[in-house]
């Protein structure tokens, strides 16, 4: 079959007798043979067998281990290639799910170089063949894929890595081993700071004490000077959430200092950041363009994380308050405000679903509301919140182009214009793709 597009988790998309066939490595345009593994009622799914005719856009994957880890979906395509395909998925989920053919979309803002972009690794530590390897699980699988040299992740991060495991083997630490549960270190988390190069490392371990941790400390220390953090975390539970509830610093500074623009910020280990901070810049830049404030607009920032949007339109802004889930993040969002000297940012702690509603209720009136939710996209009652609220400017940052088209349907339906769609590449690649897009009252 031909192959017609991209989709959404990168794979090439054919059709046969008018049903999708979802194949991995297949790109828009071959000619490929492919053998169906799985029927469901709305599509197929294949493996690719043969190509008969190639796209010109085919690479050799520069990363060895691309075929086995579950990282990366694209290093099969050129970069060039990368951007147009996700500028499809945008358009293909405007058309399918807000029903919109003609869409204002703007070209994509790629990266000038799309590798070592990456400012945090958290690798899974286990055996292998009686080797410590550090690294990713397979794609739908329980396979551990030893990492020494990615080719997204910052090279600092790569260096520390192939230090820390040389360390734990020479002090005999051993990973945890869930099967027979032994041993101690379950992931090693190596955060880099990109305006400094420095490093944040934490240990999660299934254990309450990281074994030979005075020793540790010293050499990472000695061999890697750039660390200023060394911190550690317990996990004792089975799940698929990296960190558990405790952390202890056992060396170094509590949070690691970044700046992106003129914005600093404090991370501790668990804090949530953005993971590409060349694009987050861009990202952000795009959020206050279509915000277009000019010191007198109340905004709110729904979904805020660390209030990292809320900072960044702080300045030009009466006052923003900033809404999120998780308790440490918004301390962090807080004194993130106070590192920059920012004093017109607020922070609430809550599910923005019930709080902007509430607000709205109470007759708050925001001039610009930003949301950037997780996968999902938004709940009901914050749509209706904004509709009630009708505030002139709606900015919407999303992660997944389908929830992002279907909750912007509602809000078109109901006296909003699409203005513009800006798709960001902040994870060259990878399948993934954000966009902001503005919506403006008619
Ligand atoms: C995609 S992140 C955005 C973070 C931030 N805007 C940034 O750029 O770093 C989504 C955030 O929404 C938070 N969150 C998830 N559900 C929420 C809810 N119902 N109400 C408020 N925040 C929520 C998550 O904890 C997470 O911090």
């Amino acid at each position: 079959m031909t192959i017609k597009r991209i989709g959404i988790n990168g794979e090439g998309v054919g059709y046969y007798k008018r049903k999708a066939v979802f194949i991995d490595g297949a790109i828009t345009d071959e000619v490929v043979k492919a053998k169906i593994t799985k029927v469901e009622r709305a599509y197929l799914q294949a493996e690719l067998v043969e190509i008969e005719k190639r796209s010109p856009d085919r690479q050799k994957p520069p990363c060895p281990v691309y075929e086995l880890c579950g990282g990366c979906q694209l290093q099969h395509m050129t970069y060039e290639a990368q951007l147009k395909a996700k500028e499809e998925i945008v358009r293909e989920a405007f058309s399918r799910y807000a029903d919109r053919r003609e869409l204002p979309l703007r070209p994509i803002y790629g990266m000038e170089e799309p590798w070592h972009y990456r400012n945090k690794a958290q690798l899974q530590l286990g055996w292998q063949q009686d080797k410590l390897v550090a690294g990713l699980y397979a794609a739908n699988s329980h396979k551990l894929i030893d990492i020494s040299e990615c080719t997204v992740q910052e090279q600092p991060i790569n260096e520390a890595y192939k230090a820390l495991k040389q360390l734990m083997r020479e002090l005999d630490i051993e990973p945890y081993d869930e099967r027979t549960r032994s041993g101690s270190v379950k992931t090693i988390v190596v955060r880099v700071a990109k305006a400094s190069g420095k490093l944040q490392v934490t240990f999660v371990t299934a254990t309450d004490r990281l074994p030979q941790q005075r020793q540790l400390v010293e050499q990472i220390r000695t061999h890697l000077p750039q660390v200023v953090t060394i911190a550690h975390n317990i996990h004792k539970e089975r799940s698929s959430v990296i960190f558990g509830a405790k952390t202890v610093i056992l060396w170094g500074e509590e949070r690691l200092p970044e700046t992106l623009g003129s914005v600093q910020f404090a991370l501790s280990p668990r804090a949530f950041f953005q993971l590409n901070p060349t694009q987050t810049v861009k990202l952000y830049d795009a959020v206050k363009e279509a915000a277009a404030l000019s010191g007198h607009e109340l905004v709110v920032d729904a979904y805020c994380g660390t209030g990292t949007i809320s900072l960044w339109l702080a300045e030009k802004a009466r006052e923003v308050r900033g809404v999120e889930l998780i308790a440490e993040a918004v301390q962090d969002a807080r004194s993130n405000a106070q590192f920059s000297g920012i004093d017109n940012a607020l922070f609430y702690e809550g599910k923005a679903e019930e709080l902007i509603p509430r607000w709205v209720q109470q007759g708050t009136r925001p001039d610009v509301i930003v949301v950037d939710p997780p996968r999902t996209g938004l709940d009901a009652a914050l749509i209706q919140a904004v509709l009630q609220a009708k505030p002139k400017r709606f900015v919407y940052v999303s992660c997944n182009p389908s929830t992002l088209a279907k909750d912007c349907r509602e809000l078109l339906a109901e006296g909003y214009e699409l203005e513009w769609v800006q798709p960001v590449d902040m994870f060259p690649q990878t399948a993934h793709v954000e966009a902001v897009i503005l919506m403006v009252r008619k």
